[in-house]
């Protein structure tokens, strides 16, 4: 598990390391560092590190301060470095630093001559203690920056907390960060580029919010055992689709096949479909009729009418794990008495996209999609996971967990379903429903990587993909 902090409990952390380490020490590790990876991207991008120009955007915190120390430790390695001051001060150490090793220092109007001939822009504007987007005089040598940008800590005008941008922005390369990862890192993906931790040797426990590791998702995964059968590694129940969509029961029902050696059954008029797609799913008409199993995947493509909601209130009644998808989340939001049927104690697993979410809290996620999930989860009592480009799946007791995606290939028709799925089987096998959400949302965004291979992909694809992305996920263990 990958831990990150929030800005403020890195502070915290910050002061408890300030009051052991002798002054500078933290800003001396965090920039040597820096100027490591800044050394990495001109070498990548140009084939040579000395005779290089790099131009630093530097504003008057401690950001600025690291970005004009790096400088400093790059003039040692015949790196030409020119720092563009902004704001009304800079950080007057690292000034001098940059100055005595030979370093160069124009004023912001005199920025777009070097910027035009840099080989890599440094962007040390603002740092964790950055509030709202780039203001005019940054925004306006951003824009006109065509070298790769390393930012430091996080690229300046992307909120530290939420990785939210409402203006202007730095679109980094790379992002080179301090002690911790930051809420940006993992929400704000496209914007950081690559990310990479710098020890400075913070101390810290707890995380705020939590990315799975392959690792993590390797360990966890079910695997049949010698004594194991197909009933003994957890029935998938699915309910989806309908007359007028049985495509959705097909990606649901095919995604569980994919994701568990154990039996799925299906419970819908799509019946006859899913049979001939899928001749090991047992299907049959209704959810009654389904036989014993140990979670339902209900939801996708089975409508908003009064035949779904005694299908949701059907599946809730059942004691059983439950993911609640699509149409199901909408049947929740419209009929809320469908959740009396459901013990409390039972795991529910609700998978919104931003609108499902709208219908669910009477209210947009907004711009910070950690808190919106953590309150629906603790409305609803359940595990929430809030779909998107990045995915955040929160838990009523408060832990959060994020997937960053591997591009957006997965923003195609059905691929929702799949999801379903996928998490339904996981729920079958036991596991926690935190963590089966999280554990699903990263399979399915590596399936969809492997799926689309850079080019455009389809949900069907995404399902015949699930294997191979276990496959690759497992590899690591052996
Ligand atoms: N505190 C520490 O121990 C360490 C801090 N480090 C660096 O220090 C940074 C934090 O430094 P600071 O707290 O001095 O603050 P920043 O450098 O993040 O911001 C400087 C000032 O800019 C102003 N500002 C906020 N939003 C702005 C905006 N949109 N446009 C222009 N100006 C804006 C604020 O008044 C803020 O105080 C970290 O991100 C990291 O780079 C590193 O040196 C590692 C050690
Ligand atoms: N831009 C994107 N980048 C990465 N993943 C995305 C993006 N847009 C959507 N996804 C993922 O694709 C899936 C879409 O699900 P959903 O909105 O239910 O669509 P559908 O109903 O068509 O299946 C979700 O898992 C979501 O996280
Ligand atoms: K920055």
């Amino acid at each position: 598990m990958q831990g990150i902090w929030t800005t403020e409990r890195i502070r915290e952390a910050e002061g408890r390391a300030f009051a052991v380490t002798p002054d500078g020490e933290l800003m001396r590790r965090a920039s040597f560092g820096l100027s490591v990876q800044i050394a990495d991207v001109l070498a990548e991008h140009t084939g040579t590190v000395s005779g290089r120009r790099v131009v630093l955007l530097a504003g008057s915190g401690d950001n600025g301060g690291d970005a004009l120390w790096a400088g400093a430790f790059l003039r040692r390695r015949g790196v030409a470095v020119t720092a563009v001051l902004l704001g009304s001060r800079a950080h007057e150490a690292g000034l001098a630093a940059l100055k005595r090793a030979g370093g160069r220092v124009v004023s912001a109007e005199d920025g777009p001559q070097w910027i035009a001939r840099a080989d890599v822009v440094v962007d040390g504007i603002v740092g964790i203690s950055a509030s709202g987007s780039l203001r005019p005089e940054a925004a306006r040598l951003v824009s006109l920056v065509e070298a790769p940008i390393v930012a430091v800590d996080l690229p300046s005008g992307v909120d530290p907390d939420t990785g939210a941008v409402d203006g202007p922005a730095v679109r980094a390369t790379r992002t080179v960060t301090f002690g911790a990862l930051k809420p940006v890192h993992a929400l704000a993906p496209s914007w950081c580029g690559e990310v990479v931790l710098v020890d400075i040797g913070l101390e810290l426990t707890d995380p705020d919010l939590q990315r799975l590791d392959v690792a993590d998702v390797a360990a966890a995964w079910p695997v049949p055992g010698p004594e194991d059968d197909k009933y003994s590694q957890g029935v998938v129940g699915v309910a989806a689709g309908s007359a007028t969509y049985p495509g959705a029961a097909v990606l649901t029902a095919g995604a569980a096949v994919r994701a568990t050696a154990g039996m799925v059954r299906y419970a819908g008029h799509a019946a006859d479909v899913v049979r001939a797609q899928w001749p090991e799913v047992i299907a049959t008409g209704t959810v009654a009729d389904a036989g014993r199993v140990q979670a339902w995947a209900v939801g996708p493509g089975i409508g908003i009418g009064s035949e779904g909601r005694d299908v949701v209130r059907y599946v809730l009644g059942q004691g059983l794990p439950v993911c609640a998808d699509a149409d199901a989340t909408t049947i929740i939001a419209k009929s809320p008495e469908v959740l009396d049927a459901r013990d409390p104690d039972t795991p529910l697993v609700l998978t919104p996209h931003a609108g499902e979410y709208e219908r669910l809290m009477g209210r947009k996620p907004g711009p910070d999609r950690v808190t919106a999930a953590r309150e629906a989860a603790k409305k609803y009592n359940a595990v929430v996971l809030l779909k998107g480009h990045v995915t955040v799946v929160a838990a009523p007791d408060g832990r959060a967990a994020v997937n960053t995606p591997r591009g957006a290939w997965l923003a195609t028709p059905g691929s929702g379903d799949v999801l379903s799925g996928l998490l339904g089987s996981l729920l079958a096998a036991g596991l926690d429903p935190w963590l089966a959400a999280a554990m699903a949302a990263h399979v399915h965004s590596l399936a969809g990587a492997i799926a689309a291979q850079n080019a455009p992909t389809s949900s069907s694809a995404l399902v015949h993909a699930i294997p191979e992305a276990i496959r690759s996920i497992r590899s690591l263990l052996s």
